[in-house]
């Protein structure tokens, strides 16, 4: 079997333009969707999100501004600020990347973001309605990696469903969303004993674990989908997945690719929940994104 990739650069695409009407909609009321990013310090993948994420928004017609801070900066200083933004009715959304610098606690400024402007969705009570499956605003990444399964119609419910990596961004949101979809879901971690054993029975194997070329063939069912989450910066510089992606893709049925895969997704999906919110500060019905 040779896999067939899931392009999350095409599938994004298709997204945004569809995101483009919709702001003009909004721009004919005089709305601008705005959502305000926060980088406090130097974190290399934190910048490269910054700048395809502003790429993006760019061309969807989204207004982003993109304050930095000093990696030094005081939790004060930066609750502050996100109060100011949290009260200006101009802002539709607003994100701090993580991670943080040690002195700030990510917690507290998660919790700080109003839920109402949490594009995220890392918001515990954002969390909270996400796993009683009545999501207000999703995460990202594991939002964008549904897309996939809705375009390419992949069966969900009654599947299983294996995730390695239990981080709040990733791999528990995941889990809720594939629970919510009635998989049958597995969340395995750095604790796992014979971890291959799990991801040999998953017939949809999410690799979320931030380590290069993790997930090797020989764990891998034949036939079935594999979601590579990862993004790692190899010796040369050079971004690979968790998957090693050319053994994998002999016996993957789907698979995404590293770039261009699972990335390029959740950044669509960032721009999607900033179009949301900014429709229902005026009130218009939300439509969600459908991709067929
Ligand atoms: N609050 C918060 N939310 C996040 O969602 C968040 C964050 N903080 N901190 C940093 C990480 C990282 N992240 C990326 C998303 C997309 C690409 C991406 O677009 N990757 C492209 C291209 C990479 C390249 O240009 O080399 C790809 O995979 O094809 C990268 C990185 C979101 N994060």
């Amino acid at each position: 079997m040779v896999a067939k990739l899931l392009d999350g650069k095409e599938l994004s695409k298709e997204i945004r333009n569809k995101l483009e009407q919709r702001v003009k909609i909004l721009k004919e009321k005089g709305i601008i969707p705005k959502l305000v990013v926060i980088l406090v310090g130097e974190d290399e993948a934190s910048k490269v999100y910054v700048r395809n994420k502003h790429r993006a928004a760019e061309k969807v017609g989204i207004k982003t501004i993109d304050i930095k801070f000093p990696k030094n900066i005081t939790e004060k200083e930066l609750l502050l600020h996100i109060k100011k933004y949290n009260e200006d009715n101009s802002v539709h959304g607003i994100l701090v990347q993580l991670p943080l610098p040690k002195q700030i606690s990510e917690e507290k400024i998660t919790c700080a973001i109003e839920p109402e402007k949490d594009v995220d969705g890392f918001h515990p009570v954002n969390i909270g309605h996400l796993f009683m499956n009545n999501p207000h605003s999703l995460p990202c990444t594991p939002h964008g990696i549904m897309q996939f399964f809705e375009k390419y119609k992949l069966p969900i419910a009654g599947k299983n469903v294996v995730i390695v990596g239990r981080s709040n961004i990733v791999g528990r949101p995941m889990a809720a969303m594939m629970l919510n979809n009635d998989a049958t879901v597995t969340v395995t971690h750095s604790k796992t004993k014979n971890l291959s054993e799990f991801t040999r029975q998953a017939d949809i194997l999410i690799a979320a674990v931030g380590r290069a070329s993790f997930i090797k063939k020989e764990d891998v069912k034949p036939g079935a989908v594999v979601i590579d989450v990862g993004m790692n910066r190899n010796g040369e510089g050079k971004l690979v997945g968790d998957v090693e992606q050319k053994g994998v893709a002999e016996v993957a049925s789907y698979l995404t690719p590293v770039p261009g895969g699972v990335g390029p997704m959740t950044i669509a999906m960032l721009m999607e929940q900033t179009v949301k919110f900014a429709e229902r500060s005026v009130q218009i019905v939300n439509r969600k994104v459908s991709n067929s």
